[in-house]
C-alpha cells in the first residue's frame, strides 16, 4: 500500500458532476490529476465545469492560488491506459453495480498492485465492487458530498475486507484535500443515504399528495429544521436520477419503506433530471450553479 506521502498523482473515474469536483479539490490540494470519462464530450463538459467553479472561489477570494495553475494539473483522458500513472484512483462513474465491478477489475489491471482503489458510490456495497479485484483489501469508499469543493464532509466507508491501514489512509488523504471524515460500515446506504433518501422521497410524495406546494414543502423543512435545502430543492441539486438509483438500491436491501416516490420516478422518465437538465421539481434558466 502506497504512503499518503508517495502520491503523486490521483486518477479520477467519471467526469461528472462528482468526478470534475473530486478532480478539483485534488488539484486544488496539490496533486497531479488523471479525469478520465468514456467520451471526449464528457471529459471537456467536465473540465468546464472545473473552470467555471475555480473561477466563482477565485472571485470570491477562496482560492490561495491562480486558478490556472490548478486547472493545468488536471489531465482529461479518455484512455483507461492513462490511469496506469495514478497512486490512488477515485471512481465516480454512475450509481450502476456491473458498471462499477467492471471498471474496479480494469483498474486492478491498469494500476500498480500497491495503488489504493475508492470508490465514491452513494449506496452500492464496497464489499460487493471489491470483489471485482484481486486486492479487496485496498478498496474502500470515499464518499464525498455534492458540491465537493463547498462540502466538508467525506465518508469513508469500510468494506468486508478493507485493510485498517488502508482506512486511516482514507481519513488522512481527505484531511489533506481540508474535509472532515466519519465513518461507517459497508451497509446499504452508510450513514447520509440510508436517512437521507427516505427524507427526500417523503418530500415528494407529500408534494404528489398536494400536502403543500414545493416552495412550502421546502421553506417548511429549511425554517422547521434548519437544513439548508429542503427536499425538492436538494432532489433537483443531487439529479433525480441518482437519487432514484440510490432509493432503488435501498429499497432491494432494506424494503418497502425505501421505495422510490412515483412522481420521482416518473420525472426521471420524462428526461426532468433536476438542476443538470434545468428541469426537476423546479425550473432552472441559465448557466448551472
Ligand atoms: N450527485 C450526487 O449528489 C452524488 C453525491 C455523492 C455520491 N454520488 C455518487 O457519485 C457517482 C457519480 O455520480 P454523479 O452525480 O457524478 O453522476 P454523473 O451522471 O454526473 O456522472 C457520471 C459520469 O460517469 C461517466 N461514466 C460512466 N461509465 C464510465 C466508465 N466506465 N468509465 C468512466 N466514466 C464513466 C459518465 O459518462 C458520466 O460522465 C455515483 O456513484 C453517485 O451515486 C453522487
Amino acid at each position: 500500500m502506497r504512503a499518503l506521502s508517495d502520491i503523486d498523482v490521483v486518477g479520477v473515474v467519471g467526469a461528472g458532476t462528482m468526478g470534475n469536483g473530486i478532480a478539483q479539490v485534488a488539484a486544488a490540494a496539490g496533486y497531479d490529476v488523471v479525469m478520465r470519462d468514456i467520451e471526449e464530450e464528457y471529459v471537456e463538459k467536465g473540465l468546464d465545469a472545473v473552470e467555471e467553479s475555480l473561477d466563482r472561489l477565485a472571485a470570491a477570494d477562496r482560492l490561495g492560488e491562480d486558478p490556472a495553475a490548478i486547472r493545468d494539473r488536471i489531465a482529461g483522458t479518455t484512455d483507461l491506459d492513462d490511469l496506469a500513472a495514478a497512486d490512488l484512483v477515485i471512481e465516480a462513474a454512475v450509481e450502476d453495480l456491473d458498471v462499477k465491478r467492471d471498471i474496479f477489475a480494469d483498474l486492478d489491471a491498469v494500476t500498480d498492485g500497491d495503488v489504493i482503489l475508492a470508490t465514491n458510490t452513494s449506496t452500492l456495497s464496497i464489499t460487493s465492487i471489491a470483489s471485482a479485484t484481486g486486492r479487496a483489501s485496498d478498496v474502500i469508499g470515499l464518499h464525498f458530498m455534492n458540491p465537493v469543493p463547498v462540502m466538508d464532509g467525506v465518508e469513508v466507508v469500510v468494506g468486508e475486507r478493507t485493510d485498517d491501514a488502508v482506512v486511516d489512509f482514507a481519513h488522512a488523504f481527505a484531511a489533506d484535500l481540508g474535509k472532515e471524515t466519519w465513518e461507517s460500515d459497508d451497509k446499504p446506504g452508510f450513514v447520509t443515504n440510508r436517512i437521507l433518501m427516505p427524507w427526500i422521497n417523503e418530500g415528494v410524495r407529500a408534494y404528489d399528495e398536494g400536502v403543500a406546494d414545493r416552495e412550502d414543502i421546502d421553506r417548511g423543512m429549511k425554517l422547521g429544521t434548519n437544513v439548508p435545502m429542503g427536499p425538492l430543492e436538494l432532489a433537483d441539486h443531487i439529479g433525480l436520477d441518482v437519487v432514484v438509483d440510490a432509493s432503488e438500491t435501498l429499497h432491494a436491501e432494506l424494503g418497502d419503506r425505501y421505495k422510490p416516490a412515483y412522481l420521482l420516478t416518473r420525472k426521471v422518465e420524462a428526461g426532468d433530471l433536476g438542476k443538470k437538465t434545468g428541469r426537476g421539481f423546479y425550473e432552472y434558466g441559465g448557466e448551472e450553479e
